[in-house]
Formats: C-alpha cells, structure tokens, sequence
C-alpha cells in the first residue's frame, strides 16, 4: 500500500495494521472513532507493540508499548522530532511558531532552550509563591457555583499562566488579558485545530492560491481574521512585561526571567530572540489551559467517585496541616498519601491519550518492519497507562498502588505515569515540572478544605455522574453533576481571608 503512494520499493513490510481500502485507506477506521485512543487500544491488543495504517497515503502509526516509544521517540528523537506540516494551521492562521507545531530544527530547539531555562525543575520554585495566590479565588468559585466547576478551573489555569508566563496577576474575570487568552484559546482549540487540525487545504495545498473572494474560500478569510487576532495574543502581554520592566515593577516570570538572563548578555535581545521569546511565552498559554482542566476534572471525578480516598487524604492532611492553614509545598513530603492520590489522578484521568503526533524525517526500519519517511507517529500513552501487567487492575482508581515501596529504580521508574503522560522524545512537555507544583496545589487544597462528592436529585437520591467525552485531543470529561460543601465553619474563614503571598 505504500507503494501506492510512492515509486519507493518498502525495503521490509510495514507495521501490521487494520486492512485499508484502496486509495482512501484506513479512513473509515478513523471517521467513526469518538474516543480514538479506545480505537488505538484495540488495534494495540490485535497488532502488538506497533500498529500502522494509512489515511489517503498518509502513514499513521501508533507505538503501543513504554519500550517502543522509548526506543522510537527517544533514542531515535534525531529523526522523530518533526512536526506534522499544516497548511491550515502553521501557514494561514499563523501558528507555525507555536512550540507545538513548530518544525523540527534550530528554530524548535531554541524555543526548548528558553523553556528549559525557566521552566526546568530547578526553576520551578521561584514560581511557588505565586502559585499559592490563585488557589482561593478557585475554591471559592467552586463552593459557589460546584457544577460550573471547569469554567472554574478555566479561569485558574488562564490566572495562573498569565502570571507564571508574563507575571500579571488577574483580579478579576473581566481582566483584558485573560479574555483576549480565552477568547484566542477557544479560536485555536475550537476553530482552527476542531478535528484534528486537518483542513482541505492540508489535502490539496493548491487551495490555498484561492482568490479570497472566490465561493469556498472563506477558510481563507477566516484564517486572516483569526492570524491577526492571535497575533495581538502574542503581542500585547509581552508588551506588558516590556513596560513593566522599564517602570522596575515587573514580577518574576517565564518572560521577565529570560530578559534578565539576557540582560547579562552584551547585545541584549536580538530580533531573533524577540521574536522567539513572544511565541514561546504564548504558547505556553495554549498549551496549559486544557491540559490542566483535563487532569484537575479527572481528580474531581476521582473524588466524586471514591468518597473513601477523599476521607484518608483528609484525614492525612488534618494530622499534618491542622485546618487552620492551606497545604504548602513543604508539607508535600510528609503527605505520601495525597501524594499517590495525585500520582494515579495523572495515570488514571490519561490528560493526552495519544500524545500530540510527532512527523518522521527518514525511513526507519524497527525490528523488522518499514516505517516511511513522512508518516506521523502517536505514543500511545492511553495503552501504556491501561496495561495490567504495569498497573494491575488498571481501570481502577487506586493510589495504593503506588505506597508499597518499589524493588528497584527501574520498576520505580516503569511505574511512574509521570514516565509517560508528558510524551517521549526531545518534544516532551516543557510545562511538566510546572504542573507537578501547580496541580499538586490545587488538589490538596481541595483535599484540605472541601467534601466532593455526588449531586443528589429532587428526591434526596445520589446522581452518578454521567462521564463522556468529546474533545479527540485532550480527555477531558464533559461537565458532570457533583456536590461541593465546606468542610468546617474554619475553612470558610480561611478561605475569606485574602492571600498574603505576594
Ligand atoms: C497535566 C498537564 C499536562 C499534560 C498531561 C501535558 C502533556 C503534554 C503532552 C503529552 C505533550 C506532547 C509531547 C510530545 O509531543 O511528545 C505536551 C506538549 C507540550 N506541552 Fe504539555 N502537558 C500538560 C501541561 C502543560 C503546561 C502547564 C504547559 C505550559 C506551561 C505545557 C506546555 C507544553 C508545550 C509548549 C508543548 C509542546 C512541546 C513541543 O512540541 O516541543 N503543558 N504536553
């Protein structure tokens, strides 16, 4: 089948695979699938460790075990790295500079390097303090309003990224910048990548050299309305940080502390690193809004679920804490309940089944099979995190899986989902050390101040949350019915009580 769409002889078989049509492929395989990584499993339990198929040529492969992924993603990461080429998305709505859909090269390597720096895990805890001064405003909307509970946790991530990434400090849901953030999220993650990021024009590229007012055009003039407005997302809260240097008050933050690192440099910023630096730091906004929704909404899940795990992980942070006080992150190792609490909400809740794909920039070939130059390769973390014979019982939500101590460091390391849910390869999340202090936060903080558990309906009977899922990129669970309550008459006090942090 490869052969259809190259003169190239496959120098050994593909990857086994679910049988394609001619010309269309796998298509239909694909059109049906509503949570694509249940798909993904099925082909993994059939085909074994690598399955390939192809859409209209396109290769698709799926690498189905820890030691696949590793070896592909990770040790062969010189020809792994790429990134899908999107006519739509990179080259008409201007996105191509994003972390996550830039092309492999000095330009993606540059944007990691400035990552690294201020968001390695020695950074992190320059960060801490003001990750404490969004998880109040958070609870007290959730007590609120419980069933709007991810408008809550929207406006916590957009809070805490804009001041993590610019070092703006939101005070309220009219903030300018946090409504220009959704407003472009939303264009981005519902408009321009809804289904996968694939137009027409990513199939036939000629459609691009449309005249704009030509019938069918209007993708184009869509793409130039929505390039503009996230070209103002990226400009104007770098901007902020520029002016809030110059006036001495800027606080510490992802673009603040690479300036100041610079300042040390005899140039200062070239154009170069300008124009790095402002896509870099926008992104970093795209990329942690749903991915911190999604892993938060599957901790509340857990919670409403399993009542008995919320009341140990209580009762461990009433003999450490006392409920006088919010959990600090140096309580964090004396709490190894909540710890493992948070440990199995990432594997259990899987924020990114299939990872975001990754391009192939030669012909491989793995254990005996051809896998071409061009086909997009997805770790498929869904499997990984659902195998028993790493996590015994593995639909089960279970953190006591993780408090029998490890035999060694390998098997510590093997079943640690932090070894997967933040991909392979030299594209792995950069946010990851942000998100183990920023959910870890706001999960004992719930943890610590509230009861969740199921709503109950008109005749005082328990509604079991209705749990589905929509979005083919992030699991994130559509909202369910839960209940809220205060734990104590002491936790609303604390929780009126204005941060003192910053
Ligand atoms: C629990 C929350 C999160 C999860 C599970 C998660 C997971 C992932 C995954 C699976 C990828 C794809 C990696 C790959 O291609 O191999 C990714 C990429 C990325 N993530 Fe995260 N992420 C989370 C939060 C964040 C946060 C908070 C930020 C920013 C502050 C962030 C920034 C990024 C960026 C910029 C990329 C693109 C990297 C690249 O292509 O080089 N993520 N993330």
């Amino acid at each position: 089948l490869y052969c259809q769409c190259t003169r190239q002889k496959p120098a050994a078989p593909l990857p086994p695979g679910p049988k394609p049509l001619p010309i269309l492929g796998n298509v239909a395989n694909l059109t049906s699938a509503k949570e694509p990584w249940l798909l993904a499993e099925r082909w993994a339990k059939r085909y074994g460790p690598i399955t390939y198929l192809h859409v209209v040529g396109q290769g698709l492969v799926f690498l189905n075990t820890p030691e696949v992924a590793l070896d592909l993603l990770d040790k062969r990461g010189a020809i792994y790295s790429d990134k899908p080429h999107l006519v739509m998305v990179g080259e008409l709505c201007g996105c191509e500079n994003m972390v996550a859909f830039t092309p492999y090269g000095d330009q993606s390597r540059r944007q990691r390097r400035l990552m690294q720096a201020a968001f390695g895990s020695s950074s992190i805890k320059h960060y801490q303090p003001l990750l404490q001064l969004e998880t109040k405003p958070f609870l007290r909307g959730l007590l609120e309003d419980p069933f709007k509970f991810q408008d809550h946790l929207r406006r916590y991530a957009g809070g805490l990224t804009l001041l993590v990434v610019y070092g703006h400090h939101v005070k309220s849901t009219d903030d300018a910048f946090l409504k220009l953030a959704d407003e472009c999220v939303n264009i981005l993650a519902n408009r321009i990548a809804a289904g996968g990021g694939i137009w027409p024009v990513d199939v036939f590229p000629a459609l691009k050299h449309l005249p704009d007012w030509f019938p069918g055009a209007g993708f184009k003039r869509n793409a130039a309305i929505w390039k503009k407005k996230m070209q103002v997302f990226v400009d104007e809260p770098y901007a902020f940080v520029l002016n809030e240097r110059r006036k001495g008050t800027a606080k510490a933050s992802f673009v603040s502390t690479v300036l100041d690192d610079m300042d040390g440099e005899e140039k200062g910023l070239d154009t170069h690193q300008d124009f790095d630096l402002r896509w870099t730091a926008n992104s970093m906004y795209a990329a942690s809004i749903d991915t911190t929704i999604t892993t938060l909404s599957h901790f509340i899940l857990a919670m409403v679920k399993h009542p008995l795990v919320l009341k140990r992980a209580q009762a461990e942070i009433d003999a450490v804490v006392g409920q006088n006080r919010l959990p600090v992150f140096e309580d964090r190792p004396s709490l190894p309940y909540c710890n493992a609490v948070f440990t199995e909400s990432l594997r259990w809740g899987v924020p990114v089944p299939l990872s975001l794909p990754h391009r192939l920039t030669e012909d491989d070939i793995y254990d005996g099979a051809f896998i071409p130059k061009g086909s997009l390769v997805f770790a498929n973390i869904w499997s990984i995190l659902r195998d028993e014979t790493l996590f015994p019982n593995a639909h089960a939500f279970n953190p006591d899986r993780y408090l029998v101590p490890a035999p060694d460091e390998e098997t510590e390391r093997r079943r640690d989902p932090r070894s997967y849910v933040f991909g392979f390869g030299r594209r792995r999340c950069p946010g990851m050390h942000l998100v183990e202090s920023s959910a870890w936060l706001l999960m004992v903080s719930m943890i610590a101040t509230l009861d969740i558990g199921k709503a109950l309906d008109e005749y005082g009977i328990e509604i079991e949350p209705e749990v589905v899922f929509d979005n083919a990129i992030f699991r994130m669970p559509r909202p369910f019915k839960l209940a809220v309550r205060p734990r104590s008459e002491a936790v609303l006090r604390l929780l009126s009580e204005e941060s003192l942090y910053v």
